[in-house]
């Protein structure tokens, strides 16, 4: 295999994939870092399991333990203006994101490979503190497709298309304190439950 059949990857990235910089005003970014670490936010449950990251859910929980997403407190009403501005960047209708999901990465902590649960629909990411280095797999045949964006603070991303529902995502411990907020629309028949 020649060198350009070794590292020349004509895809700049998976399908579905979007992202920008400097998505929210230093400011705001702070002001959003500073209610976040002020939430009563909880070790993540997985079943028996427990991640690292500390999480706070509104709109909907997954529960890992029943298997299902569940009623959580309503969106609050200082992380409503984000949600407004993400919709809008995205091409969504207000009030599309049914769920807010708020993380604290300390440091030396990330996530591993998952895609999201399939009731949710439009995956969208604030990021704020630490940058990250967000990673992409997709199975092929004998080899993984791999690709990674580096997520800066105060930037968001979008998953949507393959991205979302074909290429697996991680994020490797992060080396400063970082905080995401996740912003998620429903598949139709989630939103019944
Ligand atoms: O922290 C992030 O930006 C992504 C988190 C994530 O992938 C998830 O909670 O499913
Ligand atoms: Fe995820």
């Amino acid at each position: 295999m020649t060198q350009l059949g070794l590292f020349a990857d004509p895809q700049d990235g998976p399908a579905g994939l979007r992202y920008t910089n400097d998505f929210i005003p230093a400011a705001a970014g702070q002001d959003l870092i500073g209610r976040i670490a002020a939430l009563p936010l909880q070790r993540f449950q997985f079943g028996a399991f427990e991640g690292n990251r500390r999480v706070a859910s509104f709109g909907f929980r997954y529960d890992y333990s029943l298997q299902r997403l569940i009623e959580a407190e309503p969106i609050p009403a200082w992380l409503v203006p984000a949600a407004r501005q993400v919709e809008a960047w995205a091409g969504l209708a207000d009030g599309a994101v049914a769920q807010v999901l708020c993380t604290e990465y300390d440091v030396g902590v990330g996530i591993g490979w998952h895609r999201d649960k399939p009731h949710f629909d439009k995956i969208l990411g604030v990021s704020l503190g630490s940058p990250c280095k967000f990673r992409f797999r997709r199975r092929r045949a004998d080899k993984w497709d791999r690709y990674t964006l580096e997520a800066l603070p105060r930037s968001l991303y979008m998953m949507d298309g393959e991205a979302r529902s074909q290429w697996e995502h991680s994020i490797p411990p992060v080396e400063a304190r970082r905080y995401s907020i996740t912003f998620r629309t429903m598949k139709p028949a989630a939103q019944k439950i």
